[in-house]
């Protein structure tokens, strides 16, 4: 029997692979498979080392350790190392790198140098075609908005017809307005190519929303991945927590596996007689004036956001104010007494 057809490769292996600068680990044994067609959201925080990983996946950056495979064949590795141009891996660039002296059709035919000048001509037609570009193809990169720009670097970037698609920041230099119109469409776009994409991005919203699998990144390590609720109804520590909500912490001492806090008893399963831990509570798991039960708490500040309300409590035992937000409108004041409870299901104890 075929072993390997019951065990078809995975798209891209990471294995092990780890890169220092000047003895400083930016990525410490990372291992990542990913599938065909797989849409996956790099995330982390600044310096996290998310940007060395898509260099070195590209490969214009060399890994001082593992390996990476691109179907089953070694690319990246102690005995082998294909060029960057020879991975059929494409690269976007958080600021697009377009060649500001060629116009668009000749940025676009920029990567295509490999086919012959008419099938290079037909590939870069076809691409401005699909991406809506045709009345832009000859205007030079000044002047083009940021969003016209983002679609020629992505037609650059898709124009070699690349197995993968590797993405940094894609759309951090986008106006807020723009933003989730263009990454929608995007997104939509690959799907439709059936393009692996790996992308970066440090907006915790757009990790969770966008992707199909959440990589979250910590000083050169993977601290967790899965599907964005995995990471947001599920963190296994506090930093995934804290990445993806604000939360009001509250410290407490564990017993018969519940922690004690001022806002109540906890599950904490795990955790010793004895122990410190901490209660992470979202302000939105947090209602105010829920009839007898709850804790009493004074009103420091109630104030309208918009689509929310965020009123500030202080609890007696508590050194500093917890935060609370709801669409519904409160009426509250400051000074006013009242009662706050926890959802208890939406609680993380660290
Ligand atoms: N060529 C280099 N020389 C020296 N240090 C580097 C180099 N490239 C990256 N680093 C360091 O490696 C670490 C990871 O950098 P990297 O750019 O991968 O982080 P990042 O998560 O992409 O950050 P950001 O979100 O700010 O772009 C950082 O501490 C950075 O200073």
């Amino acid at each position: 029997m075929n072993m390997e057809n019951l065990h078809p490769p995975r798209h891209l292996e990471i294995n092990g692979v780890s890169r220092s600068f000047g003895g400083v680990p930016a990525l410490n044994d990372i291992s990542l498979s990913v599938a065909h067609g797989e849409l996956i959201c790099l995330a982390g925080h600044s310096g996290c080392g998310k940007s060395t990983l898509l260099r070195v996946i590209a490969g214009i950056e060399m890994p001082d350790q593992g390996r990476i495979l691109l179907d089953g064949c070694g690319i990246s590795g102690p005995n082998n190392y294909v060029e960057p141009e020879e991975r059929n891996i494409g690269f976007m660039f958080q600021d697009y790198a377009l060649f500001p002296h060629l116009n668009v059709l000749d940025n676009i035919l920029f990567g295509l140098k490999r086919l012959t000048r008419p099938a290079a001509q037909a590939r870069c037609l076809e691409i401005v075609e699909r991406l809506g570009l045709e009345h832009l193809s000859r205007r030079f990169p000044h002047m083009l908005s940021g969003g016209e720009q983002q679609r020629v670097a992505l037609a650059r970037a898709l124009a070699p017809q690349p197995q993968i698609l590797l993405m940094d920041e894609p759309f951090s230099n986008l106006d807020r307005g723009l933003r989730d119109g263009i990454r929608t469409e995007t997104i939509s776009l690959l799907r439709e190519l059936g393009t692996t994409v790996i992308m970066v991005t440090h907006d915790p919203e757009e990790a969770l929303s966008a992707g199909d699998r959440v990589v979250l990144m910590r000083a050169g390590e993977i601290v967790q991945e899965g599907s964005g609720s995995d990471l947001y109804d599920r963190p296994a520590n506090a930093y995934t927590a804290e990445f993806f909500s604000t939360f009001n912490k509250v410290q407490g001492a564990c017993w018969n596996g519940f922690l004690e806090t001022p806002l109540g008893r906890f599950a904490a399963p795990g955790f010793a007689d004895g122990h410190t831990a901490t209660l992470y509570v979202r302000p939105q798991c947090l209602r105010v004036n829920c009839g007898a039960e709850g804790v009493d708490c004074t009103v420091v500040d109630c104030a309208l956001m918009g689509e929310i309300e965020q009123i500030q409590v202080s609890v007696a035992a508590l050194p500093g104010p917890l935060k609370i937000r709801s669409a519904k409108r409160s009426r509250l004041r400051s000074g006013d007494v009242a009662r706050i409870s926890v959802t208890p299901e939406q609680v993380f104890v660290f």
